[in-house]
């Protein structure tokens, strides 16, 4: 991007605070987003990745002040950062987050959003074409008949019919209110548009055809588009660049053919590998994202994808197969939050058959991909250790010998974003830390 951008985010958060108690007082914080940066030029789309609950339509939505942020800044139509955009305060003259009433209304006309589920954002009993007049109306154009031309040329630009004017929502298909939708949003030619899964509730055989017009909608008008989504293929169809979230942050932000072709983080890997390859004989290796993203109330320290990492750094003088080590640390962490229920593992495997605890050492093996002998003596005696407490009835023991045994350089420090080419970004402590040779993947 070489002009100034249209919309310029720095740090963004939105903490959602968490009351307890008869006074309601606060005692902590779920960071939906925390400290998100990046900018959207003009005409251009910036796609929003990531598995749900990462913080994308909070994001969205805290841009465009329907939620007020926490911090940060939000520069729309600021042409230059420089000082000579800034009111006596220091604060910049276009951050929406400083917006009054009045700016806010004018802001309003010039950024729209679109949700995913098209059916809830019409009146089921206001004609459509009145819901997408009435934008003009909320605006100051008093002249009907004027309203109903522009509205009637758009529904036909987004391939309707102008007769469709008149009809109701249940008249139409999801697929079709999705059109009626993206008239609303472009009635009263705005400059950005803000699009949170405007396909995922639309059968497959629809998406292809929404994001074809969206795409050409966006030529047409010239707008720029923030598009969210969960699904790296449908970024993929219709994003120059590409952001991608995990817990609140912004893990990796690219142009879309740099990122695919060459992903820098190892959540970008595993969010393009559950992408379906329509090749059989496709030699692309899955790497299957284990377990749910972490609660934002109290994210892992350092990296926070750590805890599900498939390249999680070994540290310093151990090398055992990297899914023995991603395994290990998630049997620390399942001991640890007390989340390994040895009592009903031994009722499952029969007690006359595991008197001795074989059992349940070996499902605990398979169970986190640990063979049989970890090639590493001493790494094997702790889980050895470990693996006995645990068949003794004492698990919070085992996740202290494993605590103290195992750590990663991962959960120690908060990796900064490196560069790796043109506007191409991650934040990964392979990165971060020179001579460290990239661990392989561990298999899944
Ligand atoms: N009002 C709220 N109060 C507390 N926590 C919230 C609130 N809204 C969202 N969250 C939490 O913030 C996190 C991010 O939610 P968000 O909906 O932004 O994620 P998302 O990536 O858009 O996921 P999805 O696609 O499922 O909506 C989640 O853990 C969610 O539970």
């Amino acid at each position: 991007m070489t002009e100034e951008p249209l919309l310029s985010v720095r740090d963004l958060k939105k903490h959602y605070p968490i009351k307890k108690g008869l006074f309601n007082r606060q005692v902590g914080a779920a960071k939906a987003v925390d400290g998100i940066s990046f900018d959207i030029g003009r005409g251009e789309t910036l796609g929003l990745v990531g598995e749900s609950g990462c913080g994308k339509s909070t994001a969205a939505t805290s841009i465009i002040r329907l939620e007020e942020p926490t911090s940060g800044e939000v520069i729309f139509n600021g042409r230059d950062r420089s000082k000579g955009s800034t009111n006596a305060d220091g604060v910049h003259s276009n951050d929406i987050t400083n917006f009054s009433d009045r700016e806010l209304k004018a802001f309003r006309r010039d950024a729209q959003m679109i949700f995913q589920d098209p059916s809830s954002s019409f009146d089921p009993r206001v004609k459509v074409g009145s819901s997408v007049a009435e934008m003009l109306q909320v605006h100051g154009m008093s002249d009907r008949r004027r309203r109903r031309k522009i509205v009637e040329n758009l529904l036909e630009r987004v391939g309707l019919s102008a007769s469709d004017y008149d009809r109701y929502p249940h008249e139409f298909s999801g697929g079709q209110k999705q059109r009626i939708a993206l008239a609303r949003a472009l009635v009263l030619n705005p400059d950005l548009i803000v699009a949170d899964e405007p396909v995922s509730a639309l059968d497959v055989s629809i998406q292809a055809e929404i994001l074809t017009l969206i795409k050409d909608l966006q030529a047409e008008f010239d707008l720029s588009l923030l598009f969210i989504s969960h699904d790296m293929s449908v970024i993929k169809k219709v994003c120059d660049r590409v952001a991608v979230m995990y817990l609140g942050e912004i893990v990796e932000i690219g142009p879309t053919d740099r990122v695919f072709a060459d992903p820098q983080h190892p959540y970008t890997e595993a969010l393009l590998s559950a992408i379906p390859t329509p090749d059989p004989r496709s030699t692309a290796k899955g790497i299957e994202l284990k377990g749910t993203v972490p609660s934002p109330t109290d994210p892992p320290s350092g990296c926070r994808f750590h805890t599900r990492c498939h390249r999680v750094i070994q540290p310093e003088g151990l090398d055992i197969d990297q899914s023995n080590w991603r395994g290990l640390l998630t049997l620390r962490d399942r001991l640890v939050a007390g989340a390994i229920d040895v009592e009903s593992m031994r009722e499952n495997l029969g007690v006359a058959e595991d008197s001795d605890g074989t059992g349940i050492r070996s499902q605990l093996r398979t169970e986190f991909d640990l063979e049989d002998q970890l090639s590493d003596a001493k790494a094997e005696t702790a889980l050895k250790n470990a693996l006995d407490r645990v068949v003794d009835g004492d698990s919070e023991g085992a996740g202290e010998v494993l605590t103290s045994e195992f750590t990663t350089p991962c959960e120690e420090t908060v990796p900064d974003r490196t560069r790796h080419a043109d506007d191409h970004e991650s934040a990964c402590l392979l990165h971060d830390r020179e001579g460290v040779v990239t661990p392989a993947a561990a298999d899944d």
